[in-house]
């Protein structure tokens, strides 16, 4: 079995959970939060220094990489650790949430979904087992179910047609799929924001067994309350010994309310998207550094934090360089912000082990500013 997950404990007050997820290339322990190497790099970041942050794994998205490079030359080049000199887990998604918000650039039908590259327009078709063949080529070690990740808002019929399709789906990828023991294969829950059609997908991936649950169609404009109840609702109906993943998650409040409701890995492009235009995560709440007021300032970009940026760099250093657009700007604050949420993700795996995991939330609540309701 390429995946296996090791349930070590569960939180009393609520449903946060410690686990280990062992996969071919690490074991990774969760809660934890996963980032983003879109196009096979984490943006600015070498494989070393985000190894050095203490990320466990990364994801990639296989449409991207379908579209550029090619998978194929990806496998020529010995597979994706190879070609992007990263040795420790893979998760690939699709990448397709970008894909599939074009919009009218897309046809889905029962076979797969018909799209123009974003790129230079090109018409691609990918089905479930294209989507499967090229994980396999990239060698990922946690691949992600084709699936529709259903609109925000979607009447119910749509919503139900939809998740309807991403379960017949998700059933050929299992069925396509043959290296189970290099690579495991999550199934992705939909459903849209309606309870009943959450509980079908939920019972019809689990009847398919898969070594992993991602509960998708989140985070994609709903209100965060909303996003909660259907964690809420969700994560009982998914076995409790498998890792649940909820997909494109990854502000310190996001990440705490899925933790607390029973989910085990995230990720989200935020921390190193908005570190490239200049806003720094700090425990006192976000802070957008090229402004003026920090012209002066030479204190770290957070007091509490001991990464390379905040030891050896100022606020006063770093928003000069994004004042004269220097790329060390950018690669500064991404160390940080990665560093930020992987401390994070620590402190909460830390605070469930101590069984105090909702104080420590309150407490990062109250600094960081979040008026928890
Ligand atoms: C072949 C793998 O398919 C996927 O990755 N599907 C998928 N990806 C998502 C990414 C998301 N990012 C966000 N918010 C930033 N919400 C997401 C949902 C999905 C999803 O439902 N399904
Ligand atoms: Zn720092």
């Amino acid at each position: 079995m390429a995946i296996r997950f090791e349930l070590l404990k569960e939180a009393k007050d609520c449903k946060a959970r410690l686990g280990k997820l062992y996969t071919p290339h690490g074991v990774i322990e969760t809660p934890i939060f996963m980032p983003v190497g879109t196009r096979a790099t984490v943006k600015a970041m070498t494989p070393e220094e985000v190894k050095g942050l203490g990320a466990q794994i990364i994801l990639s998205n296989t449409y991207h990489l379908y579209l550029r490079p090619g998978h194929k030359l990806i496998e020529e080049a010995g597979g994706l650790h190879k070609f992007m000199n990263w040795d420790g887990p893979i998760l690939t998604d699709s990448g397709g949430f970008q894909v599939f918000s074009l919009g009218d650039l897309r046809k889905i039908k029962e076979e797969g979904v018909e799209f123009r590259s974003h790129i230079d327009g090109s018409k691609h078709f990918i089905s479930p087992e294209k989507s499967i063949e090229i994980q396999n080529s990239l060698g990922s070690d946690i691949m992600m179910c084709f699936d529709e990740c259903t609109p925000y808002p979607a009447t119910y019929e749509y919503a139900k047609h939809s998740m309807e399709r991403t379960t017949r789906w998700a059933k050929r990828c299992k069925d396509y799929h043959k290296n189970w023991d290099k690579q495991g294969l999550f199934g992705i829950v939909q459903g849209g924001m309606y309870k009943d059609l959450r509980e079908q997908s939920a019972k019809e991936l689990v009847e398919l067994d898969f070594p992993g649950y991602a509960i998708g169609g989140l985070s994609v404009g709903e209100p965060k309350e909303l996003m909660c109840e259907l964690l809420d609702f969700t994560t009982p109906l998914l076995p409790k010994d498998k890792p649940r993943y909820n997909m494109g998650v990854g502000t310190p409040d996001y990440l705490f309310e899925s933790v607390i409701r029973g989910i085990d890995m995230a990720d989200c492009v935020l921390p190193t998207r908005i570190a490239r235009n200049g806003t720094a995560l700090t425990s006192q709440g976000k802070i957008v550094i090229r402004n003026a007021k920090y012209a002066k300032d030479f204190t770290p970009l957070d007091p509490e934090c001991d990464c390379y940026a905040c030891t050896n760099y100022s606020r006063a250093y770093i928003r000069h360089l994004f004042n004269v657009d220097e790329i060390l700007g950018a690669r500064l604050t991404t160390i940080h912000n990665l560093y930020f949420l992987i401390k994070l993700m620590e402190n909460i795996r830390k605070a469930i082990k101590e069984d105090r995991i909702l104080e420590y939330k309150d407490e990062f609540y109250k600094k960081y500013g979040y008026n928890d309701k």
